[in-house]
């Protein structure tokens, strides 16, 4: 974690690189960058949200792109993905019949929206996470657009309190 005045002053592609993993959608983080220097954490706060307000379809299928399936921790070195592990930290993966849920349910939702689940994992159960899923999955194809697009926006936000604070 940086501080918000490092963050003002760093370099753009520096400030690129360090909200990269936060979402993979460059021109969010150009925008962000861009809009610098922030005088508070709650102005970066407020303009990160008001930024995302515009993402539709597009962009979640784009962001998906970087986020595993909900129960399969990701392997990966980058950034992102040891985000996302620490994430999905509270998935209990020694509980058998909830991972066996959780790839079924992933299955079902991906057959009936044609994208991976997306959750704002962090806080949550591996039990809260199934429900959701079970949940949404009767959501209508808009509704669930929005569903998934709001939990893009809190997983960007928690991702961006954790790359810079006081
Ligand atoms: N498919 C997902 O929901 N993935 C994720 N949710 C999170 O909160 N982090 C992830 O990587």
């Amino acid at each position: 974690m940086i501080a918000l005045s490092h963050f003002n002053q760093l370099e753009p592609d520096a400030a690129m690189a360090l909200l990269q993993p936060c979402v993979a959608l460059p021109d969010w983080t150009a925008a962000l960058v861009a809009a610098r220097p922030f005088a508070s954490l709650a102005a970066l706060r407020h303009t990160a949200q008001a930024l995302a307000e515009s993402w539709g379809s597009a962009e979640l299928e784009q962001a998906l792109s970087a986020h595993p399936r909900i129960g399969e921790k990701p392997t990966g070195r980058q950034a992102h993905a040891a985000l996302s592990r620490q994430e999905q930290s509270a998935v209990n993966a020694d509980d058998m019949q909830l991972a066996e849920a959780l790839r079924m349910g992933n299955l079902r939702y991906e057959a009936r929206f044609g994208r991976v689940f997306l959750i704002r994992a962090k806080g949550r159960s591996g039990e809260e996470i199934l429900n959701a899923l079970e949940q949404r999955l009767a959501n209508s194809v808009a509704e669930e657009i929005a569903v998934a697009l709001e939990q893009l926006r809190e997983i960007t936000l928690l991702r961006l309190a954790g790359a810079i604070g006081e």
